[in-house]
């Protein structure tokens, strides 16, 4: 059984669309048009334990409506959710125990008072003991430096420091899954390197699984292994980050420093991306040519003095993923 488990997952919202002028204001109170629009249509994956999955997709694909149903807010239309084998929306206490919840825009803080008052408070409502609450802040101080914010007022905080709480808070508890919702939109650069060392941590360290909703591709790159990929309410990708990336963007590029200039810089396999002098691009495809054979070949007639080769770029990559140029069959 994996710890996460989400079977044709539907979720319709039900839009009444209202109608001008005092004629239509009636007819629409008597007769409200209804439109109806799929949040979520049809959607399945598992989540094993110790995992961090990317759950990424264009504006509006439905991940905040699957986050929501995950953590128990909204009830689905239809199909399953099972966390370590409990439906959120049967058992809703028991799920949200073994829960964090981050959303980046929003604070589960309390804007009136200190940080560690606040945490004091979650302590109480989430009834952590105070062993748990003791090593947890002892953790949280070595991993995001919250000792230094304790006795500072929320409202007080900079963004980066109050997402440090967040993030915090959303681990008093000690849950074995963490959800972050655009954990480090808005932030500068040092911010979220510390919120992605923090993902890094909690991950190695605990174990935590983590599923992250974000628009920041450096986020997806730098932590996640696997990615969910969805789209118009549906999965249209599901696996290991560098497959996905390497069949959807197959090209490198291969850039070569030259000792002086040469005359057939053409290659069967190879296209020329750009000569600048005594530096020279090639675009290729790894299906048809390998990086070690286009160099092999091309230092046989050419005075090569330094070369390197470039990955291909996830930017791209997903950028076709989310513009809907890919067919899935
Ligand atoms: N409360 C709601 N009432 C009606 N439609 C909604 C509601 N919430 C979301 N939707 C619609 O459901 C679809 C999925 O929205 P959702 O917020 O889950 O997308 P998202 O992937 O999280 O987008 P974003 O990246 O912009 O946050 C969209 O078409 C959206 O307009």
């Amino acid at each position: 059984m994996a710890l996460i488990e989400v079977r044709d997952l539907v979720k319709e919202y039900v839009l009444t669309t209202k109608k001008t002028g005092l004629r239509g204001s009636l007819q629409s109170l008597f007769f409200p048009d209804k439109r109806r629009v799929h949040g979520v249509d049809g959607i399945s994956f598992d989540i094993e334990s110790g995992e961090i999955v990317g759950y990424i997709g264009p504006n509006g694909a439905g991940k905040s409506t699957t986050i929501k149903m995950l953590t128990g807010i909204l009830h689905p239309t239809s199909g399953t959710i099972r966390i370590n084998g409990i439906s959120p929306q049967k058992d809703r206490k028991a799920v949200v125990s073994q829960l964090g919840v981050v959303f980046g825009q929003r604070t589960q803080l309390y804007w009136d008072l200190r940080l560690g008052e606040s945490f004091e408070l979650l302590k109480r409502i989430y009834r952590i003991d105070d062993e748990t609450f003791r090593m947890n802040l002892n953790t949280m101080a070595d991993v995001l430096g919250i000792d230094k914010l304790v006795d500072t007022p929320v409202r007080q905080l900079s963004l980066g420091q109050r997402m440090k709480g967040d993030l915090a808070a959303a681990v008093l508890h000690s849950p074995s899954i963490l959800f972050l919702d655009e954990p480090t939109i808005g932030l500068d650069v040092e911010s979220k390197h510390a919120v992605r060392d923090f993902i890094r941590e909690i991950n190695r360290q605990r174990g935590t699984t983590v599923v992250l909703t974000t628009h920041d591709l450096d986020d997806v790159e730098q932590l996640c292994e696997r990615l969910i990929v969805v789209s118009g309410g549906k999965v249209v990708e599901d696996g290991p980050l560098r497959t996905i990336v390497g069949r959807l963007a197959p090209f490198r590029v291969l850039e070569l420093q030259l000792e002086r200039a040469a005359a057939n810089l053409q290659h069967s396999k190879a296209e020329i991306l750009r000569q600048d002098g005594l530096r020279v691009s090639y675009r290729f495809d790894r299906n048809l040519v390998t990086a070690a054979e286009l160099i092999a070949d091309l230092s046989q007639r050419l005075p090569i003095q330094d070369l390197k080769v470039k990955e291909p770029d996830i930017e791209d990559a997903i950028r076709e993923l989310y513009r809907g140029n890919v067919a899935y069959g």
